[in-house]
């Protein structure tokens, strides 16, 4: 025993179309990799452009560009004396592939273009990428002249394909992403071929309670054929809903020995380990993966890549004692409400910092909603605090940005107090009318303070009575609430003018509150706060105050929501959070008499943790209503009857289908969950549906018919 090879791995938050950025989080990754002592680094998927670049993958600009980076990182002289594994996009005989480019010091061995595409949910790889579909098959590919220019004996062709590189010591085998989430994964026939170092290159993004599929994945693998396997990720949001979430873990046999986080402000994270090759080889000792081995039919074809000491590990072969092998350790996983408060949390950072707004604004309500966006502005808040008392200095130059006047008053100032920075750059509003209560008012104000949030507190009621007084005066009628005797349309009417006023009124106070405060950071960016059952069901009035710039919790439902408050009232020592959860979910949008308050589930006709099931049937599950029916039918009688199950059913389809349209315009939201009902990117579907699905209805009523006339022959028995 005693073979030993330092390999790294990394987290990258990379932006799409940000070349040079990205070209030095690359650079930065590469030097820690190699001060660590490692010989062989990989990194993220597509890193060079970053991985959502979407349609831009479409540009041949986006091909050069990345040639371009790729020549300054291969000549740079951090990056020599390492074997290298990057991920950019590259056109080979007209066609374009997503490919890892392997490489050492201004020598290219290998183009390795991804098999297996990732097409569904959020991913439309097969949009801009064709797959390799020729397994274990490799050509010729002649470089870009600029490349050859700056190669070792000027190269002029690489091998690209389907083939793991041999080197003295060992052999190396590259998946990408998708692939490891595929039946037949390619680390399996690689493994038989003899290949001991696998490494995964993604761009895999956060979803609640998914890392355990991904986590299992990769050390299923190396449990089953033995090996090392380097997965990357990129970390962070990189121009879209979406937030990858990193996690970068190099595991041995099934054992991890080095991950690193799932969430953070660090642009740039390595997580090295110091494996032994000996290990791999007993691993393997058993003849059944012998015989396995020897009946493959054909092998891979072998690229041989020899690096300048002839040793991989750039050691010597004695023993020595300063070289420790990496121990395993546990797998680390976050709870749900860790996951909330994180992810959004760096979201938002991303996004604030990237598109150089000066805060954010929110209408705070003193409902729970807006109340768990505003706990995540202030996790955001806490985790830049952490970071600058870390010493970030990425995280303190944007963070002095945002502080404008502060900074120009003092140049050291450092954002260590979450408190201080949210009273720079988040911004709460309560708008009240006459139908809203002290209770929220107070909750609102107490939270906004435990915060440190710069709040306002006013009434809108002389703006909504002066659009009705408009209104009554150009057509003579007056309308009236419900509880006053006026009819439906009236009474949403008259919800919807304050609701609509709210978010015009949001956007004028985003633009000038830093104005009034004299900060010269420019304006804010408005946070939504509709959940994801709410968008689901419809509730809520289109072009309101769910009408926002983003919105960090528009993909998580209420049950998680209340779950991550809850947490947080502990986790960051916040009592007045207590106050939300106990309090009667309500839009206040019409007046309170002495027999009704509005409530949102009485409102909605279903509870939030039925709308969690119905969203679930609906998208992951892949139900129409029939199916949708049958489930339920099954799962929640004897509870309900089958009329009633059918009628909920019937229900929630209605809903849906006729607040489809509402879909079309939803806030950018990070996306957090499986069902997440997103038209922009997620859940493609038409907005113009037949909304009481008549024919699966008549399916659905002959079923209850069924079971009506089967239960009375039931009771008559037993009567007889
Ligand atoms: N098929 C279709 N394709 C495209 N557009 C379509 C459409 N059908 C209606 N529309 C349009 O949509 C409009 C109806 O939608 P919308 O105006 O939203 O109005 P609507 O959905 O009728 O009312 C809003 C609902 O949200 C509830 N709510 C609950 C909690 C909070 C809030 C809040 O705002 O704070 C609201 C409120 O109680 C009410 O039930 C129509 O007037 C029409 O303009
Ligand atoms: N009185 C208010 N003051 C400020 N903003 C409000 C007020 N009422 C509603 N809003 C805004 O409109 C959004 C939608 O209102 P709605 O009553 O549906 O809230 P919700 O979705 O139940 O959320 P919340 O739990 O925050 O009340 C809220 O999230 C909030 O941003
Ligand atoms: N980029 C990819 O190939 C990602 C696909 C994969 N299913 C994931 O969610 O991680």
């Amino acid at each position: 025993m005693g073979h030993l090879v330092t390999v790294a791995t990394c987290n990258l938050n990379q932006w799409a179309l940000d070349f040079e950025g990205n070209r030095d989080r690359i650079i930065q990754s590469i030097r820690i990799a190699k001060e660590r002592g490692a010989s062989f680094r990989t990194g993220p998927e597509l890193e060079i452009t970053g991985y959502g670049c979407l349609d831009h993958f479409l540009e041949a600009d986006t091909y050069m560009h990345s040639w371009e980076m790729y020549s300054q990182i291969i000549t740079h002289p951090d990056c020599q004396d390492i074997l290298l594994d990057i991920g950019m996009p590259i056109i080979h005989k007209s066609v374009r592939y997503n490919c890892r480019v392997i490489s050492y010091n201004r020598k290219i061995f290998l183009i390795r273009p991804k098999l297996w595409l990732a097409n569904d949910g959020n991913y439309r790889e097969m949009r801009y990428f064709t797959p390799w579909y020729r397994q274990k098959h490799v050509e010729d590919h002649i470089l870009p002249v600029m490349i050859q220019e700056v190669l070792d004996g000027k190269q002029r062709s690489v091998t690209f394909g389907d083939a793991k590189l041999d080197g003295l010591e060992t052999s190396f085998g590259f998946e990408t992403c998708e692939e490891l989430f595929t039946p037949n994964s390619p680390h399996i026939g690689l493994a038989l071929d003899g290949v001991e170092f696998f490494t995964n290159s993604s761009g895999s993004h956060h979803e609640l309670r998914k890392l355990d599929t991904r986590m299992r994945l990769i050390v299923e693998a190396t449990k089953k054929c033995g090996g090392v396997y380097l997965y990357a990720n990129q970390r962070g949001c990189d121009g879209d809903r979406l937030y990858y979430d990193g996690c970068a873990l190099i595991v041995v046999n099934g054992d991890v020995v080095a991950q690193g986080a799932q969430f953070g402000l660090d642009d740039v994270e390595v997580v090295t380990a110091t494996v032994d090759l000996d290990s791999v080889r007993s691993y393997r000792s058993a003849p059944s993966f012998g015989m396995q081995s020897t009946a493959v039919e054909k092998s891979y074809p072998s690229v041989e890549f020899s690096s300048a000491s002839g040793a991989l590990s750039g050691r010597s072969l004695e023993f020595d004692m300063t070289v420790i092998p990496t121990k395993a350790r546990p797998l680390r996983y976050h709870t749900p409400e860790e996951e909330i408060a994180l992810g959004p949390a760096c979201w938002l950072w991303d996004y604030l910092r990237r598109c150089r707004a000066g805060g954010f604004f929110i209408p705070l309500s003193g409902g729970i909603d807006s109340c768990a966006t505003s706990v995540i502005v202030h996790s955001m808040c806490r985790l830049v605090a952490e970071a600058a008392k870390n010493g970030n200095e990425q995280v303190i130059a944007d963070a002095r940005r945002l502080a404008g006047k502060a900074v120009e008053e003092n140049p050291e100032w450092v954002p260590t107090d979450p408190k201080e920075f949210a009273n720079m750059i988040f911004h709460t509003c309560y708008m009240g009318t006459e139908n809203s209560s002290n209770e929220t008012r107070a909750r609102a104000k107490a939270l906004a303070n435990d915060i440190g949030s710069y709040h306002v507190d006013m009434n809108i009621d002389t703006v909504v009575t002066a659009v009705r007084k408009l209104f009554e005066t150009v057509t003579g009628k007056s309308p009236q609430y419900k509880v006053h005797g006026g009819s439906q349309p009236e009474n949403l009417a008259l919800q919807n003018i304050q609701a609509r006023l709210r978010m015009v009124l949001a956007y004028l106070f985003a633009l000038l509150l830093p104005w009034v405060r004299s900060r010269p950071t420019g304006g804010l960016l408005v946070l939504g706060s509709a959940n994801v059952d709410e968008a689901l069901r419809g509730y809520l009035t289109k072009y309101d105050c769910s009408s926002a710039d983003i919105n960090p919790i528009g993909g998580i439902s209420k049950t998680d929501l209340k779950a991550f408050i809850a947490y947080a009232r502990d986790a960051f020592d916040m009592p007045v959070l207590n106050d939300f959860l106990t309090a009667t979910p309500t839009a206040e949008l019409e007046p309170i008499t002495k027999t009704y308050v509005q409530s949102d589930e009485a409102d909605m006709g279903f509870t939030y943790d039925e709308l969690s099931v119905f969203g679930r049937l609906r998208k992951v599950e892949k139900f129409g209503p029939y199916s949708a029916f049958i489930k339920l039918y099954h799962e929640w009688t004897p509870r309900l009857t089958p009329a009633e199950i059918a009628v909920k059913v019937k229900r929630f389809f209605y809903f849906y289908a006729i607040n489809r349209h509402k879909m079309t315009v939803l806030t950018p939201s990070y996306h957090a969950e499986q069902y997440s009902p997103d038209d922009n990117r997620f859940d493609l579907r038409p907005f113009l549906i037949l909304p009481s699905f008549p024919w699966a209805s008549k399916k659905i009523d002959e079923v209850v018919k069924s079971f009506e006339a089967k239960n009375q022959s039931l009771q008559q028995d037993k009567q007889d």
